[in-house]
């Protein structure tokens, strides 16, 4: 078996709340990172992928477990990475030398030698000239060459990249990807490893010889396999096609139940996997499962999901939320890496708008816990409204803070299209869809 640079055992990540839960983030994953290998780490939004590189790195300590480095803990070791962001993150008020030559002084090297290293990875990367330039002055392209030029000049033995692409035009990031591509296949950079967070399939198919995707609610490995694929990797030919597929299927399957729940360190319980009563809910608009339904329809029911990203030029985190609210309410079924509209799904594309909404409502009543709580939590008062408190109490027990409400947003949006309920803003109160409006009367009648 290859040494490991890195090896993680059993970490994992908690965060306390403001109750005696903890919501865990990270539920305990074992991960090596070795020599000679692109690592992509894939997942939804929010499933943990930075905080997984953060301990994978040693920024953030975990929660349980050890983080080892050439198997020293890494609290005692003397880790050698670097981290590219996303958002560059460079000092404004410094030059792209400076910039670049930061991590250098920071570690105390010599003025002469620092020089020397800066100027030749400001060459390498494609830097060269622009030495005197400040970052404002720079294109998102070549901000990120400075990224890059200062987590290389380390020379690190691991490479984090926390979607190192993303926030760059197509055409950029496709420049940069092949460049560094060269850069570590020629050996021109010493690095050893390279670990890269991405929302991007493709990107990951394209770079990774191994890609790992994350499942959230927990964060956990959902699969983990070599990328057989050499160099050049066609975009175009079957088999790339095939593992894009097979992704975007790991993606888009049903929660499965977790393994087993973690009942580990200090004697809490850990909250993970517990309360599995609620299914989180896609954060997607009842516009958009309309929209893709009657799209289906017009491809006689069935789009391939790599294809249907590509024509709608959607990123997966934009897409999946939707197929996912579609598949939940029994709209559509995701099967070999393609979206099936089911009969309910196709009466609804076909459907006038009110019979639309009637097949929404039915639905949501049927499977999803949440709304099905409101209505008869409206119902059972005597006011016909509730608190929004009490359904945040509830959430909060699985669910962020964050997460939370944003479950309740997605909640009132639904209910309000599906006419369920209404939400009294101002009252932060769950409100039977009529009465909001029947309040609203005596109102415009005493301002007469
Ligand atoms: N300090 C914190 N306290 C509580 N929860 C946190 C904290 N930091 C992160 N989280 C939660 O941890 C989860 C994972 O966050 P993380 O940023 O690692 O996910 P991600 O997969 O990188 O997401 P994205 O793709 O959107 O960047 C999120 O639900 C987030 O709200």
């Amino acid at each position: 078996m290859q040494t490991s640079i890195i090896r993680a055992e059993q970490i994992e990540k908690y965060y306390a709340q403001p109750s005696e839960n903890r919501i865990q983030v990270i539920s305990p994953t074992d991960l090596s990172i070795v020599p000679g290998q692109i690592v992509a780490l894939l997942g939804p939004s929010g499933s943990g992928k930075s905080t997984l590189l953060r301990m994978l790195t040693g920024l953030s300590e975990p929660s349980a477990g050890q983080v080892y480095w050439h198997e020293k803990p890494v609290a005692t070791a003397d880790m050698n990475v670097s981290i590219v962001f996303q958002s560059f993150a460079l000092f404004p008020w410094l030059t792209v030398l400076e910039n670049v030559e930061a991590p250098l002084k920071a570690r105390g090297m010599e003025v002469a030698e620092r020089r020397r290293r800066t100027l030749a990875i400001l060459d390498t990367v494609g830097l060269d000239g622009f030495q005197a330039a400040y970052p404002k002055e720079l294109s998102g392209g070549m901000r990120q060459r400075v990224g890059f030029a200062r987590a290389l000049v380390v020379e690190p033995e691991v490479l984090f990249m926390d979607e190192p692409f993303s926030a760059l035009d197509v055409l950029t990031a496709e420049n940069l990807r092949s460049e560094l591509l060269e850069l570590w296949q020629k050996k021109t950079i010493p690095t050893q490893a390279i670990f890269l967070v991405t929302h991007n399939i493709e990107e990951a198919v394209l770079l990774a010889d191994r890609i790992i995707v994350l499942g959230r609610n927990p964060g956990r490995v959902r699969t983990d396999f070599e990328v057989g694929l050499t160099h050049p990797r066609d975009r175009k030919g079957p088999a790339f096609h095939q593992l894009v597929d097979y992704i975007y299927k790991v993606l888009t399957q049903p929660e499965e139940q977790p393994p087993e729940l973690p009942q580990t360190n200090g004697g809490q319980p850990v909250r993970a996997a517990i309360h599995k009563q609620y299914q989180m809910l896609p954060h997607a608009r009842p516009g958009g499962v309309a929209g893709l339904l009657e799209l289906l329809e017009d491809h006689s029911g069935k789009y391939d999901m790599y294809r249907l990203a590509d024509d709608l030029a959607f990123e997966i985190d934009h897409l999946l939320p939707i197929v996912d609210a579609a598949q939940m309410l029994g709209f559509l079924t995701v099967t070999e890496g393609a979206a099936v509209i089911s009969p309910l799904g196709a009466e609804y594309a076909n459907s006038e708008i009110l019979r639309q909404k009637e097949l929404f409502r039915e639905s949501a009543i049927e499977h999803v816990l949440l709304l099905r709580q409101i209505v008869r939590a409206i119902e059972a008062k005597s006011d016909h409204t509730v608190s929004e408190d009490f359904f945040h109490d509830m959430l909060d027990e699985q669910f962020t803070e964050e997460e939370t409400i944003r479950q309740l947003e997605t909640a009132v949006n639904w209910g309000r299209y599906a006419e369920l309920f209404d939400f009294d803003a101002s009252r932060r109160r769950f409100v039977q869809a009529e009465k909001l409006h029947a309040q609203a009367e005596p109102f415009v009648e005493s301002g007469v």
